[in-house]
C-alpha cells in the first residue's frame, strides 16, 4: 500500500500562495495535508473511488495533483463508515494525494429519487436500490470527513437553469444558511479545508449577495456552483465575471462540473483556480479523444486505415503509441483497452492543457498562449 497519511501533528496547514497573476489569470499553489495542487488544476472525477479505466498511478503521471470523489455514491456503496474502517479513501483507493468530495447535494438533484428539501436538508431515495437516505449540512461533512478528503464542500440546493428568480433567490437564501450551518459542523483537522458555493443563478444581484454572505461567514475557498447545468458558454462567462471579483483573491475559486477545453480556457482567463469535470473521462469510454487540435471520434470509419498516432509529439503513451486504425478496431469492437487508451489520452491531454496555462500565466504570456490553443483547435485534426 502507499505511505501512511502524513500524522495530523505533521501534516501542512491548509493554505493557497498567489504566485503570478497575468490579466485576470491566477497562477497558485494550494497546500493540503495530502500534498500541493497547482493552479490553475484540473480535477480528474473519481466518483466512486476510481478514476474510471486508469490506475492511480497512470492518473498521477498525466500531471493531476487532485482527485475529485462524490458523497452521495460513496455513501450509497460502499458506505463512508465502511471506507473509513478501511483507513479513508486515499488507502482505500491508493491515491496518497489530494482529494476533493462534493457535498452530494447536486448528485441527489440530479440522480435520486422522491427527493425532498426541507430546512434540514435533503431526503432521498437511492437511484440503485430505493433505500432512503437523509443528507444534512452536518451529515454530509461527517461523510466527508470519514473519506477523509481534504477539500470537503457545503451541502447546497444548486437549481437547474433557466429558472425564475424567486426559485434562484430561495435556493440561493437556503444554501447561504447552510453553508454557516456547515461552517460551524466543519471540524477541520490540520490540512484540511472546507469550501463554500456560491449560488444564484444566472443573477448578478443574487450572486453577489451569495458571494458576499459566504465571505462574510469565512472559507478556506469558494466554489462557483449553480453553473453547466444547461445554460449558454457566454451566460457562464458574465456569472463568473460577475462574481470572481467579489470573492478573496487570496483564496482558491472552484467551478463546479466544468467543463470542455474551451470552458476552462474561458474560465482560467477569467480567475477561475479549479476545475473538474466528468468530460475526459467519460468522452474516452464512448470513443471520443480530445487532442490539442480538436475533438476526433475514433468510432468514424475514415480512422480505419490511418496509421499515425493521435498525437506523435505526446508524452502520453497512449496518444503517441499505438495508431488510430487501431484505436478505432478497439472501438468499434467495444474492446477494455479501447476505452483504457482513450481515457488516457483525454486526461493526459486535459493536464497538459492547464499545464500550458500555468507556465502561460508564470511567464506573462496568457493572452497569447491563449490565442495559440483556440487557433489549432479552429485548425482542426487534420
Ligand atoms: N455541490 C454542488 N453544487 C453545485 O451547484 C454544482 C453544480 C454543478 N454543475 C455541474 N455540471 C456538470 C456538467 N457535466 C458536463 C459533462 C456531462 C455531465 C454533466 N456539476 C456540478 C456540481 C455541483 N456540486
Amino acid at each position: 500500500l502507499t505511505r501512511p497519511d502524513a500524522a495530523p501533528s505533521e501534516a501542512p496547514a491548509f493554505g493557497f500562495a498567489l504566485h503570478a497573476t497575468d490579466g485576470t489569470a491566477r497562477r497558485g499553489t494550494v497546500t493540503t495535508a495530502h500534498g500541493e495542487i497547482r493552479t490553475p488544476a484540473f480535477m480528474p472525477v473519481g466518483t466512486l473511488g476510481t478514476v474510471k479505466c486508469l490506475y492511480p498511478e497512470q492518473v498521477r503521471a498525466t500531471g493531476a495533483d487532485i482527485l475529485l470523489g462524490n458523497t452521495y455514491h460513496l455513501m450509497l456503496r460502499p458506505g463512508a463508515e465502511r471506507v473509513a474502517g478501511q483507513g479513508g479513501l486515499h488507502r482505500f483507493m491508493n491515491w496518497p494525494h489530494p482529494i476533493l468530495t462534493d457535498s452530494g447535494g447536486f448528485q441527489v438533484m440530479s440522480l435520486a429519487k422522491l427527493r425532498k428539501i426541507t430546512e434540514k436538508g435533503v431526503t432521498f431515495q437511492s437511484h440503485v436500490d430505493g433505500s432512503r437516505h437523509e443528507l444534512t449540512p452536518e451529515r454530509s461533512l461527517e461523510i466527508q470527513g470519514l473519506l477523509g478528503s481534504d477539500i470537503q464542500m457545503q451541502l447546497d440546493e444548486c437549481v437547474a437553469l433557466p429558472a425564475d428568480r424567486r426559485e434562484m433567490e430561495r435556493a440561493m437564501e437556503l444554501s447561504l444558511r447552510w453553508a454557516a450551518r456547515s461552517k460551524a459542523a466543519f471540524f477541520g483537522r490540520r490540512g484540511h479545508g472546507l469550501f463554500g458555493i456560491v449560488q444564484g443563478g444566472d443573477d448578478e444581484e443574487l450572486r453577489a449577495r451569495s458571494a458576499a454572505g459566504l465571505v462574510e461567514i469565512g472559507f478556506d475557498g469558494y466554489a462557483l456552483g449553480g453553473l453547466a447545468v444547461g445554460e449558454p458558454q457566454e451566460v457562464m462567462f458574465r456569472v463568473i465575471e460577475a462574481t470572481a471579483p467579489a470573492l478573496p483573491a487570496d483564496r482558491p475559486r472552484y467551478l463546479m462540473g466544468v467543463g470542455t477545453p474551451q470552458d476552462i480556457l474561458g474560465g482560467v482567463a477569467r480567475g477561475i483556480d479549479m476545475f473538474d469535470c466528468v468530460m475526459p473521462t467519460r468522452a474516452g469510454r464512448h470513443g471520443l479523444a480530445y487532442t490539442r487540435y480538436g475533438k476526433v471520434n475514433l468510432r468514424n470509419a475514415r480512422h480505419a486505415d490511418d496509421p499515425r498516432p493521435l498525437d506523435a509529439a505526446s508524452d502520453c503513451p497512449a496518444a503517441r503509441d499505438w495508431s488510430r486504425a487501431y484505436l478505432h478496431h478497439l472501438v468499434r469492437t467495444g474492446e477494455a483497452l479501447g476505452a483504457m487508451l482513450l481515457t488516457h489520452v483525454n486526461v493526459a491531454y486535459y493536464q497538459s492543457l492547464m499545464a500550458e496555462l500555468r507556465v502561460a500565466i508564470e511567464t506573462g504570456r496568457f493572452a497569447e498562449v491563449k490565442a495559440q490553443i483556440e487557433a489549432d483547435w479552429a485548425r482542426g485534426d487534420i
